[in-house]
């Protein structure tokens, strides 16, 4: 039996755009378009169940909140629940005056009467009203051919026009979109727009919308962008048109299409917060507003709380936000490989207050969406000695020495591997705790008595337990540390030296503790390794930190034994 190859089934579903003088290559995006919210509607439409009256006005509050200046607030022949939405929002004067709504019907006159009766003495409003041009839709939905579908359109536009005049009391502003734009010839495109600005008188100082849906995303954002350019050129009325993209996300591109629209021309977005809408969605409008930001221009839409909008979007849709969301997942600055790690610690560490944001794998300030760096290092069995070094630091304020954090690394990654699972920052310290700092055996310390002999000399009495038994050892050097290895060297370690050795303050003011981390090699048997003393007297935390290191190093040399 000969295989078919499933493809064949397919051949692209829009017209070559023939454009080689193409300019929007050459543009950059450098202001915000105009945002239009279709949460209400197209994002609406495309729950399992819509938004009740509640979840619509709590929805449309957070929308103003953002900063959205037009909003679609429904589809009022739809539903009665989406009509009296409407109403409620005009009679209980619930829409700012700088907002204005927008409502959206099909090209027929019952339902554009039931949807300009929905919006009765409303301040300002847009009328939506769409018609599939493409040639699948004229043939297979309508059954219309080109003239017909164009005279469905005028016919439209003329109704809405001839009901609007006769409530001056509303500042109308119309719309249209040709419905499946991307995939209908540009030349019958132009056409039906064309005659809908006749209809409308579009003109400067009347500006009408032509939105250009790609209601299914068909092509790659180029040819969006192709097509969006040449309407732009084309079309007549220029002046009096606000061009406007409705991007969906079928080929997961709507962004890059909607972006490369804007640079092609267009002046106005539609789209949903998170990328809702019918499908795989309408454009993320969070995404298109945050690549903005991070190329430091403004969006003019607020999102420095993305939590509480993501709750207001996740309990008003009951879908939730992926972690992976761009800007606003829950893992999307975090960084969990051992060298994204290391980046983005070195980052934070050169960063001063006040430069420009140019931080190693983080395309933006999580602060500036209301969010702190405690995700933005997690460790698992995929980090490093910097993640693990950066968490102590920030949750702890301990700073290890370099060869520590190396050491430290491979004592977590034990873990990790064994586990499998990620470790908290609260495990490392304990881990840290357990390895380097209360290390007791073979000698646990119990108290050292410092003595100043003279200028150069100071003579310590280090008392330990070991196996039950108190030990008193007596030593000398030219200060503590130096007397008490001399002790140990009296003992049963007679070479140990300091490789290196630092003390920091641990916390701030009355409460703050010292921190001593030693590094001793024993020079007969070539180990070297690290101990770490914590006390609020630096004298005695260098001791302890002796201690424990020498403790270590008589744990290598067992363990080698053992081999
Ligand atoms: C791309 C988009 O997102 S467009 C917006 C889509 N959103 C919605 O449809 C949500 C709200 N819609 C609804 O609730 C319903 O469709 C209603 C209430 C508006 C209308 O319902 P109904 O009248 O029962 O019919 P239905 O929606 O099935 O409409 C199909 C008819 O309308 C015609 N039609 C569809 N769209 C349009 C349009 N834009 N303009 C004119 N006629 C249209 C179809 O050709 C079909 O005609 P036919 O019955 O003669 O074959
Ligand atoms: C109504 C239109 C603009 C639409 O939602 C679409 O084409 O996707
Ligand atoms: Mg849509």
């Amino acid at each position: 039996m000969m295989l078919t190859d499933p493809s064949k089934k397919y051949r692209p579903a829009y017209q070559r755009v023939d454009l080689p003088d193409r300019t929007w290559p050459n543009n950059t995006i450098s202001k915000a378009p105009i945002w239009m919210s279709t949460d209400l509607r197209d994002g609406n439409q495309a729950l399992f169940e819509p938004m009740n009256a509640e979840q619509k006005l709590r929805m449309f509050k957070a929308l103003v909140a953002i900063g959205f200046k037009e909003i679609e607030v429904a589809f009022p022949s739809a539903s009665q629940t989406d009509f009296d939405f409407v109403r409620g929002l005009i009679e209980n004067n619930l829409i700012p005056d700088d907002v204005t709504i927008e409502v959206l019907t099909q090209a027929r006159d019952h339902l554009i009467e039931r949807t300009m009766e929905s919006v009765r003495g409303a301040k300002k409003v847009i009328v939506h009203v769409y018609n599939a041009t493409s040639p699948v839709f004229r043939q297979t939905v309508f059954n219309l051919d080109q003239a017909e579908t164009k005279a469905l359109a005028i016919h439209a536009a003329k109704k809405i026009k001839e009901i609007a005049a006769r409530h001056p009391e509303t500042q109308w502003t119309f719309q249209y979109s040709p419905e499946t734009f991307t995939a209908t010839e540009l030349p019958f495109a132009k056409e039906v727009c064309d005659a809908i600005t006749e209809v409308w008188e579009a003109s400067s100082t009347n500006k009408v919308i032509l939105n250009l849906p790609a209601t299914v995303e068909v092509a790659s954002p180029n040819v969006y962008a192709d097509q969006i350019e040449w309407m732009h050129r084309n079309l007549a009325r220029r002046e009096g048109v606000i061009l406007s993209l409705h991007p969906h996300n079928d080929r997961g591109c709507a962004v890059a299409a909607a972006e490369l629209g804007v640079m092609a021309g267009a002046d106005r977005v539609e789209g949903c917060l998170f990328g809702h809408g019918e499908r795989t969605g309408n454009v993320d409008l969070v995404t298109l507003a945050l690549n903005l930001y991070s190329q430091g221009i403004s969006p003019n839409l607020d999102f420095s709380d993305i939590n509480d909008v993501i709750r207001t979007v996740e309990e008003c849709t009951r879908l939730p936000v992926h972690p992976r969301h761009p800007y606003a997942g829950d893992l999307v600055f975090t960084a969990f490989s051992g060298s994204h790690q290391d980046a983005i610690k070195k980052g934070f560490s050169m960063r001063q207050e006040g430069e420009f944001w140019e931080m190693p794998y983080l395309p933006l300030d999580p602060k500036d969406l209301g969010r702190n760096y405690d995700a933005v290092i997690r460790v698992n069995s995929q980090s490093g000695k910097g993640g693990i070094a950066y968490l102590l630091e920030s949750n702890y304020g301990v700073v290890l020495p370099r060869r520590l954090q190396i050491e430290l690394s491979q004592v977590v990654q034990v873990l990790t591997d064994e586990s499998g699972s990620e470790v908290r920052a609260q495990d490392i310290w304990q881990l840290f705790n357990q390895q380097y700092v209360q290390v007791q055996q073979p000698y646990q310390y119990v108290s050292y008595k410092p003595e100043h002999i003279d200028e150069n000399t100071e003579k310590v009495t280090l008392v330990v337990e070991q196996d039950g038994i108190t030990q008193h050892w007596v030593g000398q050097g030219n200060g503590p540390i130096s007397a008490v290895l001399n002790a140990f060297n009296h003992a049963s370690l007679p070479q140990i030296e300091v490789v290196s050795y630092e003390e920091r303050a641990l916390g701030q003011g009355a409460s703050a503790k010292a921190i001593a981390v030693i590094e001793l090699v024993d020079k007969a048997r070539n180990v070297s390794t690290f101990g770490v003393g914590i006390h609020d007297n630096i004298t005695t935390a260098s001791v302890q930190a002796i201690v424990a290191c020498v403790n270590r190093l008589k744990a290598v040399e067992q363990n080698r034994q053992v081999a």
